[in-house]
């Protein structure tokens, strides 16, 4: 919707925009204020003999529901002078913390294959407009990324743009993590490792799959709200999971981990790419409703915040005590959330807030045996972020700062080529797959380790 107003009923206040035409007052806060740009009107007969009228564009954010939100136009007539005055003004009040310069990276092969077409006809234009600049980059192969990642110099830009979905985020993630402890000096292959965290603020326009981290930073996957909160500039420092295998830091994660039932549902999924993007609703839906669920022995240990030493404002949970538990029992599957961890609207976000007292805690849930029915409506629960969610039979729910799995084969010398082994050495990380050591991970919380552009 556009706007049409005077520059005489447009005041300039400290933190607004006061926009009045003859029936009503309306406001825009500067900090939606997206860009101030003047325009001439389109030549003609009258321009040539009285002067083209100049008018200037505010385009500014408008928040709707589900959290969407859009990019709206005012345009403010009068003269030249008038327009360039309140232009230069309202761009003086646009705040400092904005990103000026982005290195962009696009997977053109992830979702539906589009995000050229995106950035190109949607969001570069929402970025010009805002005056930010772009370095772009388009990944070639698998794992280009995270090539990339390795000398990508992030100090020449304000913030890092991801287009594409969570694997191509882990792929930058995962490469920047790990360059910045190994350049720390860290031991970052130990759990127990404070790790730096990385400066340079990251956003993603979610053009892939899932787009989970998306869903968690923005409250939906619309390309549009995406870029917007990234051109607003307003960061967050996020809590980042961490899973370890084999001694080894394996992977950083901001969704969910899960070995069994998820892993095989992405190791089935894969299988099928034939199917195009078919696949994603297909293969789940067939394995859920015609295949029995695949059932393993397995060994749960839980670290758990010691109730008697008590750190106050949870920054420095490396040096508290643990209590451990441990169980044991055949499964499903363990899942743990990255909910919870500073995202505003992580999936399952609400539903697992119940357990959540202390910002360094985060849920692991070990699936028992159940009903294809009941285990659908979990998910269903899940979706909808309904409090009762984990609240079932087959579900035990651990409020933990960490946990350990440990896989059992049920063949006792088992074939090491075998399927069994296979799978049970995979796990889902934020919807990649992940190869374990010997069926044996742990998975950490580190608190406050990336910075994501969002506007919580
Ligand atoms: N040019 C390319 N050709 C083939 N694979 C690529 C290319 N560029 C990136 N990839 C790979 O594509 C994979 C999937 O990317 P991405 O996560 O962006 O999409 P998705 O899997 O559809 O979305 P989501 O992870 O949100 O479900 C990554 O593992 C990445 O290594």
């Amino acid at each position: 919707m556009v706007l049409n107003v005077n520059v005489k009923s447009v005041i300039l206040e400290a933190r607004e925009l006061k926009i009045s035409d003859q029936k009503t007052t309306s406001s825009i806060e500067i900090c939606d204020v997206i860009g101030c740009h003047l325009c001439e009107e389109p030549g003609g007969i009258l321009p040539i003999f009285f002067g083209s009228a100049p008018y200037l564009v505010i385009k500014y954010i408008s928040k709707g529901k589900n959290y969407k939100w859009t990019a709206e136009n005012v345009h403010v007539t009068g003269s030249r002078e008038e327009c360039e005055a309140l232009r230069t003004k309202v761009n003086e009040k646009l705040e400092t913390e904005r990103p000026k310069k982005l290195g962009l990276f696009i997977n053109p092969i992830g979702g539906s294959q589009n995000s050229l077409n995106v950035y190109s006809k949607t969001i570069a234009p929402l970025f010009r407009a805002a005056n930010i600049v772009c370095d772009v980059m388009v990944s070639e192969r698998p794992k280009h990324i995270v090539d990339i990642m390795k000398s990508f110099d992030t100090t020449c830009v304000d913030g890092l743009v991801v287009v594409g979905g969570d694997g191509t985020l882990l792929e930058v993630i995962n490469g920047l993590l790990t360059r910045a402890q190994k350049e720390a000096g860290l031991d970052y292959d130990k759990p127990t490792c404070k790790l730096k965290p990385l400066e340079v603020p990251i956003g993603i326009i979610p053009t892939g799959t899932g787009n989970g981290t998306a869903k968690g930073l923005y409250g939906n996957t619309d390309v549009v709200t995406a870029a917007l909160h990234i051109i607003r500039g307003k960061t967050n420092r996020n809590n980042v999971q961490a899973v370890y295998s084999g001694g080894k830091l394996a992977s950083f994660s901001t969704i969910v981990i899960g070995c069994g039932l998820f892993s095989d549902l992405i190791y089935h999924t894969e299988r099928q790419r034939w199917l195009k993007k078919a696949r994603y609703f297909v293969v789940p839906l067939h394995l859920m409703l015609f295949k029995k669920q695949r059932l393993f022995d397995a060994k749960l240990t839980i670290f758990q915040r010691d109730s008697t030493a008590e750190d106050a404002d949870g920054t420095s949970e490396k040096s508290t005590t643990y209590e451990q538990k441990e169980v044991e029992g055949q499964c499903v599957s363990i899942t743990s959330s990255g909910a919870g961890l500073g995202y505003p609207c992580a999936p399952f976000g609400a539903s697992v807030m119940p357990f959540i007292k202390h910002p360094s805690e985060f849920v692991v849930a070990m699936y028992k045996q159940c009903g294809r029915f009941e285990f659908l409506s979990h998910l269903k629960s899940c979706a909808l972020e309904n409090l009762d969610a984990f609240q079932k039979d087959f579900l035990l729910p651990y409020t933990v700062r960490g946990y350990k799995v440990k896989i059992q084969c049920s063949d006792k010398s088992p074939d090491p080529e075998s399927e069994e082994v296979n799978i049970n050495n995979l796990l889902d990380v934020d919807g990649e797959l992940l190869d374990i050591v010997d069926g044996e991970y742990e998975v950490w919380n580190h608190r406050q380790l990336l910075r994501f552009y969002t506007s919580s």
